[in-house]
């Protein structure tokens, strides 16, 4: 593999993994600017079942304060699970030069690599990772051309349950915001035929430095939801300073058959900057880690905005209407600053302005 493929993909030489030594390429600095606690007393991360009378309430709370929750009773059975994790094991097991036969094409967003915004930054992720958009098949092929069906069975099996858990949750949300059962087919996510999904299966390699390299730099998601299947624990969320402590990463717990839920920017942006987009950080261990986001927004060509106007809300909305590939386009130029290059702020005449007219443009 050229060095030239790697740094176009943030992809790593394949002794990369195997190095006694963290090169300088993959050693992170500000790593332990914040500190990291358990998630315990006021800091406790909530933990929602699905079952809960209460859910609406407790998940429209945890979105306000937390912008992140672990779900239990979610129906999708451990049998599922086990097998998504065998095959993404025997996914990345593949030799690199098998693996890179589906490398990620320019402008495409399935395949092998590096996250979304991975390019971002000046250092390599301690990860390896293959996103699927719509149907794996044709990658699967290449990738194990005589025996491909079990993964994307599961991938299919998977992909179901997921979006369908994922609807649910929505709803859910949306009715915390107010809306009425009536009301949620107006909105273009409350519908499931209106939403995109995106799977990203990730792999975290053991590292005997753990404490130098980072498997995810700290980020928010863009989507709306992210349901984040995890096989050990590694995802951390930033708590900002407030009554309690200073600025701290809280460790998220990994629990048997649960599941994690981070909101993004674009239900921030639908809230109207009520639901708290979560930024997060993934940190890497002695051991291997899995994880398979699942990112849930709306399709390419619908527009999200504040939905205050429909909620009859008294604030007037702070965002222009995105649509989700624009989103994408901005946060790959703009990183953690996207949200304010599409923010309404008509008392500024400064820098942040002219920004968001530009990238306006680019996106509309
Ligand atoms: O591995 C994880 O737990 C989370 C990965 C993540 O943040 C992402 O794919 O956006
Ligand atoms: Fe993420």
């Amino acid at each position: 593999m050229s060095l030239h493929t790697t740094q176009k993909l943030k992809l790593h030489h394949p002794e990369t993994f195997k190095f006694d030594s963290i090169p300088d390429s993959h050693a992170w600095l500000d790593l332990h600017e914040h500190p990291s606690v358990e998630s315990i007393g006021p800091d406790t991360i909530p933990v929602i079942d699905l079952n809960d009378p209460m859910l609406i309430e407790k998940i429209g709370k945890a979105c306000e304060e937390w912008g992140v929750f672990i779900i239990s009773n979610h129906g999708i059975e451990p049998e599922v699970l086990n097998r998504l994790c065998s095959q993404m094991h025997r996914l990345f097991a593949l030799p690199e030069e098998v693996k890179l036969k589906v490398a990620k094409a320019e402008g495409t967003d399935a395949g092998y690599g590096g996250g979304a915004i991975s390019h971002l930054f000046s250092k390599f992720s301690w990860s390896e990772g293959f996103s699927i958009v719509g149907s794996p098949v044709d990658h699967a092929q290449k990738l194990w051309p005589d025996n491909y069906s079990s993964f994307c069975e599961v991938i299919e099996e998977y992909n179901k349950a997921t979006k369908s858990l994922g609807c649910r949750l929505i709803h859910a949300i949306l009715l915390s915001l107010g809306f009425s059962e009536e009301e949620l087919y107006q909105i273009p996510i409350g519908g499931s035929s209106k939403i995109k999904t995106v799977m990203n299966l990730n792999s975290y390699p053991a590292c005997s430095n753990p404490d130098q390299v980072l498997g995810f730099p700290p980020h928010t998601d863009s989507a709306c939801v992210t349901i984040v299947y995890q096989n050990g624990s590694g995802l951390q969320v930033l708590r900002r300073k407030d009554d309690i402590a200073p600025t701290r990463w809280v460790i998220v717990p990994a629990v048997p058959n649960t599941f994690v839920v981070n909101i993004g920017d674009l239900m921030h942006v639908l809230s109207n900057g009520r639901f708290h987009n979560v930024v997060h950080r993934v940190t890497i261990s002695k051991t291997n880690r899995l994880s398979c986001a699942y990112f849930i927004g709306p399709q390419d060509d619908v527009k999200l905005g504040p939905l205050s106007e429909l909620a009859g809300w008294e604030q007037s909305p702070l965002y222009r209407p995105v649509k989700w590939p624009g989103l994408l386009k901005i946060r790959s130029k703009l990183n953690d600053k996207a949200l304010q290059a599409i923010k309404i702020d008509s008392s500024s005449r400064g820098e942040g302005n002219r920004i968001s007219f530009e990238f306006y443009a680019l996106q509309a």
